[in-house]
């Protein structure tokens, strides 16, 4: 199962893997083709009823795989309004190809001459009107033409899911078409079981690493569309250079203002660092359990994103403090470096989402090995039995929910320098501010590892964690299409 959204981040993946959209838009109008051979036989008549979306792309596609069928493709608007370049070049080799096409440029004319399409005579009707890009109820012209569709006797095929089906929510427009047969793409989609259509799943040749491995399409999903979100990054203990770095990561990633919470003892040095920062300093040289109520009531008046950065070691004081502040959580919290000694015994309601390193992991019952992705099983297991989201940072970072997991192969050796660790965790908390956790930490290991890879290339691998903060931007706002 597959959300629409979710699809068009695998299909990005996909392309940058080298499986272009044109090739899975193949896969999908043959797969639509096959199932009309399975309903009539070659010289029926087969009416294709396209949108100019991707969608519509692929019912161009299959019209060109029914060549002994009886087809007519009607275009629902005009061709040099078709959305993408490749809906477009399959509409222009129909064309070219002498196949029966039509386009229609407003909705009186369906209304007025449904006859006239043959929607009436058809045997079979194509609905490729929308697919995953709708949004809202069905506008016209495809309200009308929907209400055609469902008007005849003839058999509807609905290409990715019926035209009016909204494929994040699973819902179904009044006014949608009403398919007897569905043929999806790649996954089945929420909601396509509710329906009365029997769902045809077709492999259309997407690579199990466009899920597996976190691409392009994982960045375009987390990518905060706006400024906003306000974490709160609590450093545990004397060192003023991972707070800040998470904080400034956190800024850098689309947060609106930036929070830290450090002893009073190295607060002011740390709000030395830059004027961007909100430094509340609190008494005593380290995190302690009295600290931490203040704590809690402050991250609660933030948007409950919080990263608690490393502590002293494992200080009883500073682990008591910590285990009390995750313990009383409850909104979304990443744990980072020492806190994380806390976690495998804590009884939390607070999402978390564990960046431990190596040792840390191995420290907190995970696996202990270098070859992370070759022991992503026992880390999404362990995940599991944690309840909570891992980020396991390595050559490869695996990045699991205990059910689904993901590896992000960005990054580079340069990237072991210190404070990259605090620079993920300050993205980690950005994006969680309105991504999933899994995502958000897919999306974040993804850009730390992309934003040190475009720094080794410019600069080898002698940069540091601070330039990883200033590139962040570049890469979660800049396309990039690694
Ligand atoms: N997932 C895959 O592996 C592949 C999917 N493919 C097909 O691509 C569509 C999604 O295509 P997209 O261009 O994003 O959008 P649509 O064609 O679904 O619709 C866009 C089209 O519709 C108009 N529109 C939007 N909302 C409405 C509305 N409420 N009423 C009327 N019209 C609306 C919008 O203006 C656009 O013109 C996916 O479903 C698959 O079929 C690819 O072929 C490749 C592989
Ligand atoms: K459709």
């Amino acid at each position: 199962m597959i959300t629409g959204e979710r699809m068009a981040a695998v299909d990005a993946n996909a392309a940058a893997l080298g499986v272009p959209r044109k090739q899975l838009m193949e896969s999908s109008g043959h797969a639509v083709a096959r199932e009309v051979r399975t309903i009539v036989d070659p010289g029926a008549r087969v009416v294709v009823v396209a949108g100019r979306g991707n969608n519509g792309g692929d019912a161009f596609v299959a019209a060109r795989f029914l060549d002994d069928y009886d087809v007519t493709t009607v275009l629902l608007g005009r061709a040099e309004r078709i959305g993408t370049d490749i809906a477009r070049e399959n509409w222009a080799a129909l064309e070219q190809a002498e196949y029966e096409t039509r386009a229609v440029t407003d909705s009186s004319e369906f209304d007025r001459d449904a006859e006239g399409f043959g929607l009436t005579d058809a045997d079979v009707i194509v609905d490729a009107m929308l697919g995953t890009g709708i949004s809202g109820d069905l506008r016209e012209p495809a309200a009308t033409a929907a209400g055609a569709i469902n008007e005849t006797d003839a058999t509807v095929v609905a290409v990715d899911v019926p035209s009016g089906f909204d494929a994040d929510g699973g819902d179904h427009a009044d006014n949608g078409v009403e398919a007897d047969r569905v043929v999806t793409f790649h996954d089945s989609k929420p909601g396509l079981e509710d329906l009365e259509a029997t769902v045809t799943v077709a492999d259309i040749g997407i690579p199990a690493a466009a899920e597996r491995f976190v691409g392009p399409g994982d960045v375009d999903l987390a990518r905060p569309d706006g400024r906003e979100g306000r974490p709160f990054i609590i450093g545990g203990g004397p060192y003023t250079g991972a707070p800040a770095l998470a904080a400034q990561a956190a800024l850098r990633g689309g947060a609106d203002l930036s929070f830290v919470a450090a002893p009073d003892s190295v607060a002011s040095e740390i709000q030395g660092y830059t004027e961007d920062l909100i430094v509340q300093p609190y008494e005593h040289d380290v995190l302690r359990p009295e600290v931490a109520d203040d704590l809690l009531e402050t991250a609660e008046r933030y948007d409950n994103v919080v990263v608690i950065g490393p502590g002293l070691g494992d200080a009883e004081e500073t682990l008591a403090a910590t285990q009390e502040f995750l313990e009383s959580s409850t909104g979304r919290v990443v744990v980072d470096a020492d806190a994380l000694a806390v976690v495998p015994d804590l009884e939390t309601d607070a999402t978390l989402v564990c960046t431990p390193n190596r040792g840390e992991l191995a420290r907190m019952g995970g696996p202990d090995t270098d070859d992370l992705a070759a022991a992503a099983d026992e880390i999404e297991a362990f995940a599991a039995e944690l309840g909570h989201v891992v980020l396991a940072k390595g050559a490869n970072d695996v990045i699991t929910d205990g059910e689904r997991t993901r590896i992000s192969r960005s990054g580079t050796v340069g990237m072991k320098v210190g404070g990259t660790g605090d620079t993920l965790a300050g993205l980690v908390a950005a994006l969680l501010e309105d991504t999933e956790p899994l995502e958000a930490a897919a999306a974040a290991a993804h850009v730390n590892g992309l934003a040190g890879e475009r720094l080794a290339q410019r600069d080898g691998h002698g940069f540091v964690a601070s330039e990883v903060v200033n590139e962040l931007p570049a890469v979660l706002w800049g396309g990039s299409d690694e």
